[in-house]
């Protein structure tokens, strides 16, 4: 196929037409190719795809800003791609664009408030503190006599993450962490990783026709064995029943109590669908809050439980940042033996914690739970760049692209940019956000980032709608666990697969892919209260 990009853009040679270097970058680790062809041929480059596809990649933060602040105008989601969300979460959020996309994430705004989610602090205070407790009790039955006890913690997170979800969406109390089963587990557990880490050449080639399937037709492939639609289904059907259950209760309840104060998200649609936007916007039916909520399932789940469990690994193999944390969660929040946080605490005592606040940001950078977004151009349009590409005829400013190119936002790549983030880019360094100011980064090094100038959460009108809950969420699981408990990774050589699962960012073990997600490790009570400088909160 002949490029629709300027020749002036490099990239690597594609190994054959029907899989150009796809299989490069599905099969080594998230954003591992991009890292190494960047440094080849620049932070913008192009490689090619199945089929002759080209792609057009982006590390520039310029042009990452301009393509997701363009978002569902003049860059959107490729039809076929659209088309394979509908099955999956039905329309909703993620899967609209245009003045539908606007219409719904106006409806959905109230559910995500920077007020109402201060608000569910105390709930996963409370969630995370039941956690603390199941493992407690672990340690006192089987733990070596070194005091350690050891333990995968990603099944567990997954647990924490869905009771978490399960509280704060429909406001249910799952048993998840006690044991109990529940469909919704099931049908979303390992979801992503079971479906899309380490792909066969069959279904990297499937993928990529599905791509080229008709808009229309797609609804077809339902009858394939396309990696992941068996379960990605089954999953929406499974909790698009559980929220019409439920809000069928809700709207008893909120009938009887009309000054019920609004405590989950599925209230907070229910009021905001009846009232507020009555006039003014379509409100939001049954069936778009349904489609919703497992939106936020799919978008929120994976995503919260692998960066929970990233921070974990890093701060179990950085121990002088661990114990660092660890001082300061105990001049804020006590001890255990002065607090338990089944209660929860407040979120504004996270504004007292500076160095939990640089372990989030740190973690978020280094380990993008989406390292890459795909998009498409709707329209002829130039990307303005932060660094100027040398030529032959000159400095380029911006780079043309046409109607229909496919274009990758690395938010990894991003994250990781020297250009950005200075020398020490490449490796783990909370204090690096102690020492800078984020106000003051350059205009040349700014994505559009809506925290802390990442990729992580993307930008423009389809930024994540959960990032400051899942800052929030995450925060408070690793203060109560890293309070409670010391952190060590199982073995001091244990070595991180950061599996690029399609667009999910999945902690794995080298050369023990096929073990799934991990996060093993040996936790043991702290051995010696530290001496606190100021008095919990
Ligand atoms: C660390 C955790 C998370 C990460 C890294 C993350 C990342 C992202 C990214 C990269 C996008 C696409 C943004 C873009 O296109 O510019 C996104 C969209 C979205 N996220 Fe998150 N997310 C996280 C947690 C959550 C949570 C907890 C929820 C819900 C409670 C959520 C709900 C959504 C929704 C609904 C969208 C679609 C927004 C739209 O299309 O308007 N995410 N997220």
């Amino acid at each position: 196929k002949k490029s629709n990009l300027p020749s002036y853009l490099r990239g690597p040679r594609p190994k054959s037409w029907l899989f150009g270097n796809q299989v490069e970058v599905f099969l080594s680790q998230a954003g591992e190719a991009n890292r190494r062809w960047k440094s080849a041929y620049g932070l913008v480059y192009k490689y090619k795809g199945c089929f002759g596809d080209e792609y057009l990649v982006l590390n520039d933060a310029n042009a990452f800003q301009h393509v997701v602040k363009g978002q569902t105008t003049k860059y959107v989601l490729d039809n076929a791609l659209r088309e394979f969300l509908r099955l999956v979460t039905g329309e909703g959020l993620i899967w609209a664009d245009g003045t539908a996309h606007a219409r719904q994430r106006r409806l959905l705004s109230p559910a995500f408030t920077p007020v109402f989610i201060k608000s569910l602090a105390p709930t996963f205070s409370s969630c995370v503190s039941r956690l603390v407790s199941q493992w407690s009790k672990r340690i006192d039955a089987e733990a070596g006599p070194d005091g350690y006890w050891k333990v995968d913690a990603y099944n567990w997170l997954e647990l924490l993450t869905m009771e978490a979800i399960g509280s704060t969406a429909f406001g249910v109390h799952f048993g998840a962490l006690e044991g109990q089963e529940h469909p919704l587990r099931t049908a979303y557990t390992k979801l992503i990783s079971n479906n899309y880490s380490r792909p066969t050449k069959l279904s990297i080639a499937l993928g990529a026709a599905a791509l080229h399937i008709p808009a229309s037709l797609v609804h077809h492939v339902q009858m394939l064995p396309l990696p992941g639609l068996h379960q990605l289904s089954e999953a929406k059907r499974v909790s698009r029943k559980w929220a019409h259950d439920l809000m069928v209760q809700k709207r008893i309840e909120l009938a009887a109590d009309s000054q019920v104060t609004d405590r989950d998200f599925l209230t907070v649609l229910v009021r905001a669908g009846e009232k507020n936007e009555k006039d003014k916007v379509d409100k939001m039916s049954d069936e778009e809050i349904y489609n919703n909520l497992t939106t936020f399932f799919i978008a929120g789940y994976d995503t919260a439980t692998n960066t929970t469990s990233f921070a974990l690994i890093e701060v179990a193999r950085h121990k002088e940042c661990q114990e660092k944390l660890y001082r300061e969660l105990v001049d804020v929040l006590g001890s255990p033996a002065d607090r338990d946080l089944a209660d929860g605490f407040s979120a504004d005592l996270l504004d007292r914690m500076p160095y939990l606040q640089a372990v989030m940001k740190e973690t978020l950078r280094y380990h993008a739970a989406i390292h890459s977004g795909l998009f498409k151009a709707a329209q002829d349009d130039f990307i303005p760049l932060s660094q100027p590409i040398e030529t032959p005829d000159g400095r380029v400013k911006t780079i043309p692209v046409k109607a229909g190119q496919r274009i990758i936002c690395a938010a990894d790549g991003l994250n990781r940019s020297e250009e950005v983030w200075g020398p020490l880019a490449g490796t783990f360094q909370p204090e690096r956000w102690l020492r800078s100011d984020p106000v003051t980064i350059p205009l040349d090094k700014q994505c559009g980032g809506v925290y802390a100038n990442l990729g992580t959460f993307g930008g423009g009108p389809k930024v994540c709608i959960g990032w400051r809950f899942a800052i929030l969420e995450i925060s408070i699981f690793v203060a109560a666990i890293v309070r409670e408990f010391e952190l060590d990774l199982v073995h001091p050589d244990w070595d991180l697969w950061r599996d690029g699962s399609f667009i999910g960012t999945i902690p794995m073990e080298n050369g023990h892919v096929e073990l799934g997600p991990q996060c093993p490790l040996r936790i043991r009570r702290r051995q010696t209260p530290v001496q606190r400088t100021a008095s919990p909160a």
